[in-house]
């Protein structure tokens, strides 16, 4: 039997790195993918492994590459990778890199801070329209609404038990994807002008809160939208916390000072409520994924 063609790598690094200019950050987001080929003969026939790059080494070196060199774009940061494999290794002869990056824009707020970002082309607007022939029911919401603050998030004084091993922290990276419903008091509103409030109100909130939990920060966001959409009884928000664990660099002798982070996208922490005004009845489903 003949080996034919034949590749290895570690697939879909989720690299975020974050650049602290004061206090405007910059944010690139990749999803990273290293195939390398060469001679694999001895790998794969006899079971040698003395050519062999550990994929985990290919994860390894696109987290320290984004710390050491930044990522300007995906092809210089590609660049940069293919070449260092192949000039680093005998045995590798070829390093094909693919990249994915996420476009983010940033969420504008009043005041100097700038560290909120909302991801491009992501949301999708809905809407549940219910008559029985007396009443009617206006749900409005949108889902696949991603943000994420660089800062101004901490996460500390929570219960601990024995199963406990999150460390307490006093900076890290909020991130979620925002589905929300809101139900309307009547059947005659300004459906856009009113989308377009709620939609703002919730990216306000979410950037312009110092969050202590996302559950604080998704009580802001309801809170906001009620305080400035008087037509709006009930809302229900479904927020997934998109996890960004900070990578260990010092084992390669680097040093991470809130920059390079894996983003991890499962599993994940679900944080869900109803906010309503005083006296309104609670309508909403809890599993409101049936009207989204
Ligand atoms: O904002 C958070 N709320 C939690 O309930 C929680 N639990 C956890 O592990 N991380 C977080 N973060």
């Amino acid at each position: 039997m003949i080996l034919g063609q034949n590749q290895y790598g570690k697939a879909e690094n989720r690299v975020v790195r974050i650049t602290r200019d004061g206090t405007t950050h910059h944010i690139k987001d990749l999803n990273v993918s290293v195939a390398l080929s060469g001679d694999m003969e001895d790998v794969h026939l006899s079971g040698s492994n003395a050519a062999v790059l550990t994929t985990d080494t290919t994860k390894n070196t696109v987290f320290a590459f984004a710390k050491e060199h930044g990522i300007a774009s995906a092809e210089a940061f590609g660049i940069a990778l293919a070449r260092h494999f192949v000039a680093g290794q005998p045995s590798i002869r070829t390093a094909r890199i693919r990249l994915e990056e996420y476009a983010w824009a940033r969420i504008e707020t009043p005041g100097p801070r700038r560290h909120s970002f909302v991801r491009e082309n992501q949301e999708t607007r809905t809407a549940q329209v219910t008559f029985d022939g007396t009443d009617w029911e206006i749900v409005s919401g949108l889902k696949d609404l991603v943000v994420l603050n660089s800062t101004d998030s901490e996460f500390t004084g929570y219960l601990k038990d024995r199963y406990t091993t999150l460390p307490e922290t006093r900076d890290r990276i909020l991130a979620t994807r925002v589905q929300a419903c809101w139900r309307h008091a009547s059947a005659d509103a300004d459906w856009d002008p009113v989308y377009r409030q709620a939609r703002e109100h919730l990216l306000g909130a979410f950037a312009g809160t110092y969050s202590l939990s996302l559950q604080q920060t998704l009580y802001r966001m309801g809170t906001r939208v009620l305080e400035n959409c008087p037509g709006i009884e009930e809302i229900r928000l479904s927020l997934p916390n998109q996890h960004h664990f900070l990578v260990d660099l010092e084992p390669f002798g680097l040093t991470n000072d809130n920059e390079v982070y894996h983003a991890a996208d499962r599993p994940y922490g679900l944080i869900e409520a109803t906010i309503l005004r005083e006296g309104a009845e609670p309508r909403i489903p809890a599993d409101m994924t049936t009207l989204a």
